[in-house]
């Protein structure tokens, strides 16, 4: 993409391809980096990050992460090998320009803290001369797009700011030129676990819109499951010991290396990567708020049910009937155990069972948009677990 373009609508496109809405593919190609003092940080790595994917860098401290990414803007530059973004090599290209083609988000940030947001995001279209009035709307489509208020974010300084906060500025900031490139460092180790899980799914939702090539570095094994389209494991020298998408990882690691460093309750990570299957859920009766009880409980006998999903007058979840309660005269909505709690049917087995878990109902309703679609139990769920490890085994 060319980085001195105007700002453009955001882009939407298919992953895959060789480049997505413009986002370039990136290749290494027999890359090494020996540092002065002769330490090898990576040795001859062939790695590709496919258009428009987030491959996530994971691996024990000190094997070549940050290494491999740095040298992808040239921040730190390689030893040997070339480096393709897009099929152009950029190893021999300006730096400073190539910089200004490629996003960088770092788990400090790196706001300048005596300018304000607005300033701090308009950094790299300054430089690339924009005017003055595409700047300040692309400025304002960001904030908006990272979720932060124009009007009470926009003129604070970064110190004025919650960590969260922060960090979606600085991906605002590291979008504000619409490279095709992202390069992610750690960006949300800095923040405690709530807010973390929050801008790790702002994020997810962000790129869906934006398809960047995004390439991100991580401690976090469940981080890299849950945004990787692609995780890396690597060893010391920046050895790719095996590069696949999270569940792949998780239900077939290549090595005793890999099956270490995803953990031995990879299976419980797999929640996170297992989607909901049609399938697996049961029916049970399902009657409406306004039923008659006496019309509930035949429902419930006919099918030998021990209790019946109740929906409101809109068709969603309000609850269950327990059979002992289903009889005599009024409606199911003076029975109903109340219980508002379902999950879409893209949801993960692992926001399923978070959510069985928080509710008394043993089960949870499952929508398809409005629609419910039956119920998914603690068994189901196991079943569809032990069925998906028994797949990524095969
Ligand atoms: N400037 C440098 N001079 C010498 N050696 C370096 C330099 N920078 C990194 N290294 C070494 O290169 C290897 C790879 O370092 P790198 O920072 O890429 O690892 P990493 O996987 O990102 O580690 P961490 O997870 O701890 O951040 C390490 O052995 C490190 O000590």
């Amino acid at each position: 993409m060319d980085a001195t373009a105007a700002p453009s609508s955001l882009r939407t496109a298919s992953p895959g391809a060789g480049s997505a809405g413009g986002a370039p593919g990136i290749r290494l190609e027999g890359v090494s980096k020996v540092y002065p003092d002769g330490t090898v940080g990576v040795a001859e790595l062939d790695l590709t990050f496919a258009a428009g994917e987030l491959s996530v860098l994971v691996g024990p401290s000190g094997c070549g992460k940050t290494t491999t990414m740095k040298m992808v803007n040239r921040i730190i530059e390689p030893t040997t090998g070339r480096i393709l973004l897009g099929g152009e090599d950029v190893t021999r290209v300006d730096a400073d320009r190539l910089r200004r083609r490629i996003g960088y988000v770092i788990q400090s940030v790196g706001l300048f803290p005596h300018q304000t947001v607005r300033t701090n995001i308009a950094t790299v279209p300054r430089l690339l001369g924009w005017d003055r009035r595409e700047i300040r709307d692309r400025v304002e489509e960001l904030l908006t797009l990272v979720g932060l208020d124009p009007a009470v974010h926009g003129d604070r300084y970064p110190a004025q700011l919650s960590g969260g906060q922060r960090q979606r500025a600085g991906v605002a900031r590291a979008l504000a030129a619409d490279p095709g490139v992202l390069l992610m460092d750690e960006p949300f180790s800095a923040v405690d676990p709530v807010v973390r899980e929050r801008l790790q799914s702002e994020f997810l939702r962000l790129q869906e819109t934006v398809r960047k090539t995004i390439v991100f570095v991580t401690h976090d094994i469940e981080e890299a499951v849950r945004l990787g389209d692609r995780i890396a494991v690597m060893s010391t020298g920046g050895h790719v010991e095996q590069f696949a998408p999270p569940a792949e990882l998780l239900g077939r690691p290549a090595n005793e290396t890999v099956a270490d460093f995803v953990g031995a309750d990879r299976g419980l990570k797999r929640l996170a990567v297992t989607p909901i299957d049609p399938a697996d859920l049961e029916h049970p009766p399902v009657v409406g708020v306004g039923d008659g009880l006496a019309e509930a409980g035949a429902a419930l006998d006919r099918a030998g049910a021990g209790r019946a999903v109740v929906l409101d007058v809109g068709g969603r979840p309000a609850g269950w009937l327990p059979a002992d309660r289903a009889s005599g005269s009024g409606t199911v909505a003076s029975a109903v155990v109340r219980d508002d709690a379902a999950v879409p049917l893209q949801a993960s087995l692992r926001t399923a069972l978070a959510t069985i878990l928080q509710s008394d109902a043993g089960w949870v309703p499952v929508l398809d948009g409005d629609r419910h679609l039956g119920v998914l139990t603690p068994a189901a769920l196991h079943a569809a677990l032990r069925r998906s490890v028994h797949e990524g085994a095969r």
